[in-house]
């Protein structure tokens, strides 16, 4: 029997309601399985935790995460009470750079018995591969001065390494699923970062002269994720272009509150982390009345990171039971709690 060794952190708003839905999930499927089980170590790091110590996860919290095989995370954010740049560079990322979960894998498809806001949504399946280690995301920059001479500026990062190898992965993605490829670009508004980021792909895409590729710049990509979101296979993008895409992703699914995601150390040195494309959700925070899907998904997600591509299929296949029985929370039109979405997906396992 395999053990894994699970770090939970819930985080804030709806973090802690879903994860403990999903955790509820996964153990019911590793039962049904019988050749794994988890051991869940909780962490309560997260805004009431910075409320009381003064930082988001204590100073050794990144060497004690490398103790555990994963990270099953929620949100993190209460903006009324915590900056957002705050609460997000104190744990969040914090994590994914201190263990070098360079890619961000999120996927956007089509669920059966759900439905669209799309008025034509063709079977669209889609992988946004998402640099997570640099890019638009970075805490280089300042402020100086005040008032009418403030000046705010803040330096993408982006190098050769980071660039090449979010590519590489969507190209070995692509490569065993005999997809094509397109690049997420701006190279006629920004001159340095995306010139570059353009120059990485035609190499990369040498190595692999059977793949076929596309390069969009980043504002058509979004229209066309509307209107014709069935062109796309996998797309890799810098960090805040797959940010965005992928909220976009959710929203034509669906919900953002279904779209899954996994920030992945690669090289398997260090955990990956499990957390949905959502955020904490202050607005429906406590209500019972998030949907657990994203999270729950995201589980199915750690389950084929650690090979168990079969319970994950099945984690899968309960959700699209669920759906199309027509038990659905507020953000999917549906009248149902979390509590009964999560019973209903457990019931079809
Ligand atoms: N990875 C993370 O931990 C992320 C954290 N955040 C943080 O979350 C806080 C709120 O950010 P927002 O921009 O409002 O994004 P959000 O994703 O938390 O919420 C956006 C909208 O989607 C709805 N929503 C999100 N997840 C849902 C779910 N599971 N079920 C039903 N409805 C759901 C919310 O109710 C809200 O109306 C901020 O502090 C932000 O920084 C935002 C995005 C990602
Ligand atoms: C912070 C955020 O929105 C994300 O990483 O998806
Ligand atoms: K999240
Ligand atoms: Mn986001």
């Amino acid at each position: 029997m395999n053990t894994y060794k699970i770090a939970v952190i819930e985080g804030d708003g709806i973090g802690k309601e879903v994860v403990p839905a999903a955790i509820e999930v996964l153990d019911t499927v590793a039962k049904l399985d019988g050749s794994f089980q988890f051991e869940w170590t909780y962490f309560p790091w997260g805004c009431d935790y910075y409320l009381e110590h003064g930082e988001m996860m204590p100073e050794d919290g990144i060497e004690t995460l490398k103790q555990y095989d994963q990270i099953f995370l929620g949100a993190v954010g209460m903006p009324n009470i915590v900056p957002d740049h705050i609460s997000l560079w104190g744990l969040l990322i914090k994590i994914r750079r201190g263990l070098k979960q360079s890619i961000n894998v999120r996927p956007a498809k089509l669920l059966a018995g759900l439905e669209s806001p799309l008025k034509n949504p063709q079977n669209f399946d889609i992988t946004v591969v998402r640099e997570n280690s640099e890019g638009e995301y970075s805490d280089s920059g300042g402020r100086i001065h005040n008032g009418a001479d403030e000046i705010a500026i803040q330096n993408a990062i982006f190098t050769r390494k980071g660039t090449e190898r979010a590519m590489r992965y969507a190209f070995e993605l692509a490569k065993n699923s005999n997809k094509h490829v397109t690049s997420a670009t701006k190279s006629n508004g920004l001159t340095y970062s995306m010139p570059f980021w353009d120059e990485v792909f035609e190499e990369v895409k040498k190595d692999y002269p059977d793949i076929d590729t596309a390069v969009n710049h980043i504002d058509a990509l979004a229209a066309f994720f509307v209107m014709k979101p069935q062109a796309f296979d996998i797309i890799v993008a810098s960090n805040l272009f797959g940010d965005i895409l992928t909220d976009l992703g959710g929203a034509i699914m669906g919900s953002i509150g279904i779209a899954p995601a996994a920030n992945l150390n690669i090289e398997r040195e260090y955990p990956s982390m499990f957390e949905p494309v959502h955020g904490s959700a202050p607005d429906i925070a406590g209500l019972g009345i998030a949907n657990p899907i994203g999270q729950i998904w995201t589980g199915k997600m750690m389950l084929d990171f650690l090979g168990h591509h079969e319970a994950g299929a099945r984690i899968l296949n309960a959700i699209e039971k669920t759906l199309a029985s027509g038990i659905k929370t507020g953000d999917l039109g549906g009248t149902a709690t979390l509590a009964e979405v999560k019973n209903s997906i457990i019931g079809n396992l």
